[in-house]
């Protein structure tokens, strides 16, 4: 493709976005790109280059189109990325061409709002409100001061950079310098990550799952934070364990590792497309101690089951806040009813999970948020309603030291160079206790 017609199939992925904007950005690239599978890998790669980097300067650009009375077009979001990156008007003409794979020339009024931007004193960015500048919505401000204080400019400054791809070894099949081995034979060059004992890490975007060692699932990936929550769980190979949230199973599989493929382990969830999807991933893995069980309102199933697991892992529906480094639309798109209604599905659903922990058992609550409303103070309400359960650190044979002495995990990709987890360990009395 020319530069001219990445430029013009950029402009209409954003568009595509635009017209939806519920909807995850990468889940309309990834239509966009099976209607068009005439785009190459490289040109497919070039256009979400351009598209991620407008995602990751979305309220910014608005803000200074605004100033100069313009409206914020994907072309007009797409040329100033262009300026801000160093191009002249003259050479961002030559880009926005006429013709059949082009964007089309630029017309006088976007000329007129491009010229103004490049006056010395046209919008400062430093004018922009503090919502602006840190790509939020206003409402998400107060909490995320909150939470990170003084480092919130530094933690969202490393939410706006590109993840690292993290991977798990999957000791079921190898170990980690056997895993680092078989993915140097195709040329992916990994480092140990700093606190998972299973992590390997990858500097960004790379075809791992064409590596041998993904078919063979020797790896799979999966981000530090995420391992690090499957270890707080301390799940053992004699244990009955229940991943209450279990989606695709990415953690599901995490857990079986640990527990050598012993034991039994039931994946839950409300989504049978992605109980589904796990389907293929276990079988990769070669995870044979996994059942699968479909939640339905009305479900007799967790009555017949209560108070019989060992371990109870609930990794809860969240705004994602954790994930931003990957997701930077989500950033912008995060509306306060969101945030609302999610607490609610996670209070409800932690006392339905907490029934069915055994006395003496663990429960793991955890999320991919950042926020205090869904992370420390689900926990502090939970243990208010429920008096049988207490905070209690991990076993320290099962985590990293640093993590030994502490009930709850919380990173951050400022502090951590992970996505942002919560993670809180929770012991429900014995039973001698419970009847005291
Ligand atoms: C954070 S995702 C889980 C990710 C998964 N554990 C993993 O590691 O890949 C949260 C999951 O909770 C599920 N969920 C939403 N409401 C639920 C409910 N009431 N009970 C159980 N699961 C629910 C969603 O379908 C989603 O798959």
């Amino acid at each position: 493709m020319t530069p001219s017609a990445r430029l013009a199939a950029a402009i209409d992925l954003l568009t595509a976005m635009d017209a939806t904007p519920r909807r995850p950005a990468d889940a309309v690239a990834n239509a966009f790109f099976r209607e068009r599978r005439f785009i190459g890998g490289g040109d497919r790669r070039a256009i979400s280059v351009i598209v991620w980097d407008v995602l990751r300067h979305w309220r910014r650009v608005a803000w200074r189109l605004e100033q100069v009375g313009a409206a914020a077009t994907p072309r007009l979001r797409v040329a100033v990325r262009r300026m801000e990156q160093g191009d002249s008007l003259g050479a961002l003409s030559q880009g926005f061409v006429e013709g059949r794979f082009a964007p089309g020339a630029l017309s006088a009024d976007e000329r007129h709002a491009l010229d103004k931007l490049t006056q010395p004193a046209a919008a400062p960015l430093e004018n922009a409100p503090r919502a602006v500048r840190l790509e939020i919505p206003d409402w998400l401000l107060p909490h995320l001061e909150q939470r990170f204080g003084d480092t919130l400019e530094a933690e969202l400054a490393a939410m706006a950079r590109e993840a690292t791809l993290d991977l798990r070894v999957n000791t079921l099949r190898g170990d980690r310098e056997a895993a680092r081995k078989a993915l140097a034979r195709d040329g992916l060059h990994a480092d140990p990550t700093e606190l998972s004992r299973w992590g390997l890490r990858l500097p960004g975007r790379l075809p791992v799952t064409s590596s041998a060692a993904f078919k063979d699932g020797l790896v799979e990936i999966q981000d530090e934070g995420s391992q690090l929550v499957v270890a707080m769980l301390g799940a053992g190979p004699d244990m009955r364990v229940l991943d209450y949230c279990a989606g695709a199973g990415g953690k599901t599989l995490a857990i079986a590792m640990t527990m050598a493929n012993k034991g039994h382990i039931v994946a839950c969830d409300v989504s049978e497309p992605r109980l589904e999807g796990a389907v293929r991933r276990l079988r990769r893995a070669g995870v044979h101690n996994v059942e699968r069980h479909l939640l339905v309102p009305g479900d007799k199933w967790a009555k017949r089951r209560a108070a019989s697991f060992d371990r109870v892992l609930v990794d809860a529906p969240c705004t994602g806040t954790g994930t931003w480094r990957r997701n930077p639309d989500a950033r912008v798109r995060l509306e306060e009813a969101d945030l609302t209604e999610l607490t609610v599905k996670q209070r409800e659903i932690l006392d339905r999970a907490a029934a069915l922990v055994k006395p003496g058992g663990r429960m793991v609550y955890a999320t991919c948020s950042v926020l205090d409303a869904e992370n420390q103070d689900q926990i502090d309400a939970f243990l208010a309603r429920n008096p049988a359960f207490r905070l209690i650190s991990p076993d320290a044979r099962d985590v990293p030291d640093v993590l030994a002495g502490s009930p709850i995990l919380s990173l951050s990709p400022g502090m951590n160079g992970t996505d942002g987890f919560f993670a809180a360990v929770l012991e429900r009395a014995p039973a001698t206790a419970v009847q005291e």
